[in-house]
């Protein structure tokens, strides 16, 4: 079993792929669709948002929780993985937000994106 609960949550979100939707919150996402997946993952961002407005910090870790699972549940649903964030955060290590956004192509894009 994997050490990190991301894994670990990762592994079983996959394991939910094709199971019956009555039994299994994931499996029912699924069965709904990536347009569906990503409107929850928006409707948790707000409610992070929302929390993150509040007094108390402490109530916006429940809300990120809900967030990165429905975020792993799109990843999956798109055939991608936390490797592949991992991946992208990597290329990303050592430069700066501002050096990014001073370097991005007339189009807006990302360093990563360029061809
Ligand atoms: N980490 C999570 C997790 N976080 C949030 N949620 C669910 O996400 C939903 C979000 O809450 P909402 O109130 O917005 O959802 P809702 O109104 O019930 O849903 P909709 O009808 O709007 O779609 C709740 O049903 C939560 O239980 C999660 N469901 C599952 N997991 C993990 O996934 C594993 C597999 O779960 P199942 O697929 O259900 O077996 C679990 O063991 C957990 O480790």
């Amino acid at each position: 079993m994997a050490d990190d609960i991301l894994d670990r949550l990762q592994a079983t979100i996959a394991e939910r792929k094709g199971a019956d939707a009555g039994a299994s919150y994931t499996a029912s996402l699924f069965h709904k669709g990536r347009a569906r997946i990503a409107q929850k993952l928006g409707e948790e961002a707000t409610e992070t948002i929302i929390a993150a407005m509040g007094d108390n910090p402490h109530a916006i870790v429940p809300e990120a929780a809900d967030l990165i699972y429905h975020l792993l549940v799109l990843l999956a649903d798109a055939g991608l993985s936390l490797g592949d964030v991992r991946m992208e955060l990597a290329k990303r290590e050592g430069l700066g937000g501002l050096d990014e956004k001073a370097a991005r192509t007339p189009a807006g894009l990302p360093l990563s994106f360029r061809p």
